[in-house]
């Protein structure tokens, strides 16, 4: 519904950008909605998230989209509510919730890079392997020691599959490196999203804490709106939520009946 009045209010961290009307709101998952934890399923989803998040996308008219590195099914998980989704870092979308994701039809990494990506595991005690649908992550949180081992055996195995690394890149994440396809990000997500109702005609406003943030930020300023770091704009987590809960009450009184 572009045109509603409907503003968010001024980002605690940022008064000066004022109240941000007519937006399309896209939130990164870890490191923003919710605190970093150990291990990728250790993380702690504040009990009335799902439902502020959902509360807010109808007073957007549906114009706020989770966009993450996480597999659709993490997300699903976390925050069972019907929102629009993208995940794998812009390789699934979801666009309306209960729909079929979509996906651009992407490169699946070799199963012998995951076989050599495990024998880190056996060497570096703490180490993980997180699979997604078209490549996998090596986190070492909890065992930063491996990171730069992992890095070099990533970046090894890229290299050999040819210049543009069979198709893939290597994404730095926090303390984990993934190998992901190359042609979709959460850039792209972005703008696929803001080519589709309810977000075209918005201003998109990209909220993320990461280096795998700044492509999805970035397409948001090309597109005339905010790509906001958490850290800048917010401080933490807990401040972004305190924020979207200040968001409802507006969000709630300008939804359309
Ligand atoms: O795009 P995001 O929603 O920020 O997801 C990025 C990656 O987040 C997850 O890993 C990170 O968070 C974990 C839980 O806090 C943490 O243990 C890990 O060290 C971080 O790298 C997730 O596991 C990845 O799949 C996402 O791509």
């Amino acid at each position: 519904m572009a045109g509603t009045s409907f503003a968010l209010p001024p980002p605690p961290r940022s008064p000066d950008l004022g109240p941000i009307s007519d937006a399309a709101l896209f939130l990164d998952f870890d490191g923003t909605l919710v605190e970093i934890a150990p291990r990728p399923d250790a993380v702690q989803v504040q009990p009335g998230l799902p439902r502020l998040l959902q509360r807010i996308a109808a007073g957007l008219n549906g114009a706020l989209a989770i966009v993450s590195g996480r597999p659709l099914r993490d997300l699903d998980h976390f925050l069972p509510v019907p929102i629009a989704m993208a995940g794998d870092h812009g390789a699934t979308l979801r666009p309306v919730p209960g729909q079929p994701p979509e996906s651009p039809d992407l490169p699946h990494a070799p199963a012998a890079w995951r076989d050599r990506a495990a024998t880190l595991v056996e060497r570096f005690p703490g180490t993980l392997i997180e699979d997604k649908e078209h490549g996998f992550v090596v986190h070492y949180r909890l065992a930063p020691a491996a990171g730069p081992v992992a890095k070099a055996l990533l970046d090894e195995l890229l290299a050999e599959a040819g210049p543009n690394g069979g198709g893939f890149t290597l994404l730095e994440a926090r303390m984990a490196w993934e190998v992901r396809p190359r042609g979709a990000s959460k850039g792209t997500a972005v703008r696929d999203l803001m080519a589709r109702a309810p977000f075209a005609g918005r201003r998109p406003v990209f909220i993320g804490d990461d280096v795998t943030d700044e492509e999805g930020m970035a397409v948001a300023r090309e597109h005339g709106g905010l790509g906001l770091r958490l850290q800048d704009a917010f401080g933490e987590p807990e401040a972004l939520r305190e924020w979207l809960a200040r968001c409802v009450p507006a969000a709630e009184t300008e939804a359309p009946a």
